[in-house]
């Protein structure tokens, strides 16, 4: 059995590659930018009026006029204009271009409007309201570097650089597996010795977060039929995650079959709890990584979270966000594997703190949604204190 460290490093090591493709524009959100977005012209594109006023040369103020004939007014969306006098000035919408020999805009509220002529009430600064072209951007300039998530901040920007298809790294291909005679479909009444499937079902919403949609399949305990699937799945599918089948039953199929059909165990167990018996392999020929994790609820849910989120952030060139919170009690683990706890985080005083969750085990499926992460606690002789910053991982 290999430590919690020792897995986790094996499974950032075979990270994958799934190139890129090109999508529409609002279909890119979500998903990882696979080329650098250049400003297509200057940020703003002309000299833009910030206020709603008049717009006039700052010459004027420097010469003591402090009324000035209205020439016209404008809007946002008009070509620009020219002031023919410096005793002049426009009346100027938030938006619309600043005219020629203008350099200044005064907000209405700082101005009386009377028979075709606006008088000041208080002087200027020179320039003031006007965003200066290119101030923000130069054509040319990189707006976007590759490699960040495409959020509605970024839509913005594609849009405004004209971006209607998108470059963004390609997502895997997925097939999401549960196993067990036991198992009836959410639609039904189990009988006494059944139970609804519901791992695959939190997979799958797990991964529709990352906007991944995984085929479902579920497999008998029936190690023909598992063998004959999972065949036709790997050479389907980037990534497999199975849930269940893992352990030491006699109907734990799982490890035997991925061997038998060429899938390179990497580990199996990890000391850990929960998820102790998981599985990662790959298939070298077609590339398919497979995480197969244990059937109990908690510990398909936690492993998922440790080792596939951070397994996929790094297959997409995105950093995981490390976190650590503050223990809010002390808690022990003397016990010779990494323990991860279920907590409830919360903020005080500008600071996180994670109040540990009680649960009846791993089997104990209702206990996640009264938590929000998992601690992780490797094995120490002495207590983890109260006050003590720890790792965490989001759930
Ligand atoms: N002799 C040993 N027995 C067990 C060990 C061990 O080390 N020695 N490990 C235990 C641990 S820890 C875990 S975790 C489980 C893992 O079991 P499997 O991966 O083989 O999973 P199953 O046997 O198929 O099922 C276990 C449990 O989970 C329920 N399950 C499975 N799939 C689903 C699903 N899709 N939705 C809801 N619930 C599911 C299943 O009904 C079982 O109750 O093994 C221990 N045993
Ligand atoms: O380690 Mo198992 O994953 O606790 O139930
Ligand atoms: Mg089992």
């Amino acid at each position: 059995m290999i430590s919690f460290d020792e897995a986790f490093e094996k499974v950032m090591q075979h990270t994958q590659n799934w190139a890129v493709q090109t999508v529409d524009l609002l279909e890119s959100t979500g998903r990882v930018l696979a080329e650098p977005v250049l400003a297509d012209r200057d940020f703003p594109p002309f000299d833009r009026s910030t206020k709603d006023g008049i717009a006039i040369h700052f010459s004027a103020i420097e010469k003591g006029r402090s009324t000035f004939q209205i020439e016209g007014v404008l809007s946002a969306g008009m070509p620009q204009q020219s002031l023919s006098s410096a005793d002049h000035c426009f009346e100027i919408m938030t938006g619309a271009v600043v005219p020629q020999n203008t350099d200044t805009v005064i907000m209405y509220e700082q101005v009386t409007l009377e028979n075709g002529s606006a008088t000041i009430q208080s002087i200027p600064k020179k320039g003031q309201n006007v965003h200066k072209k290119g101030s923000d951007a130069i054509t040319g300039k990189v707006l976007l570097q590759p490699d960040c998530r495409i959020t509605g901040a970024e839509i913005g920007i594609l849009a405004t650089v004209g971006k209607s298809h998108v470059s963004v790294k390609k997502l895997p291909k997925v097939c999401v597996i549960s196993t067990g005679n036991e198992l009836v479909d959410v639609s039904e009444i189990p009988l006494p010795h059944q139970i609804r499937k519901s791992n695959t079902l939190s997979l799958y919403a797990a991964l529709s977060k990352e906007n991944i949609i995984p085929e479902l399949l579920h497999l008998t305990d029936d190690k023909k039929v598992i063998q004959e699937n999972i065949a036709r799945v790997l050479q389907e599918n980037d990534v497999i995650l199975l849930s269940g089948g893992v352990s030491k039953g006699k109907f734990d199929f799982i490890p035997e079959v991925m061997e038998s059909l060429g899938v390179e165990k990497v580990f199996h167990r990890v000391a850990q709890r929960p998820g102790k018996p998981f599985w990662f392999g790959t298939q070298k020929e077609c590339s398919t990584v497979v995480f197969s994790f244990p059937g109990n609820p908690v510990s398909t849910f936690a492993n998922y979270h440790i080792y596939f989120a951070p397994w996929f952030y790094g297959c997409m060139g995105l950093p995981y966000p490390k976190k650590e919170v503050v223990l809010d009690q002390p808690i022990r683990n003397d016990l010779p594997l990494t323990r991860f706890v279920q907590v409830k985080t919360y903020a005080e005083k500008g600071r996180l703190f994670a109040s540990p969750i009680k649960d009846g085990g791993s089997g104990d499926l209702a206990s996640l949604s009264k938590s929000d992460g998992f601690i992780c606690l490797r094995p120490r002789e002495h207590t983890y204190e109260k006050g003590e910053l720890v790792p965490v991982y989001d759930t």
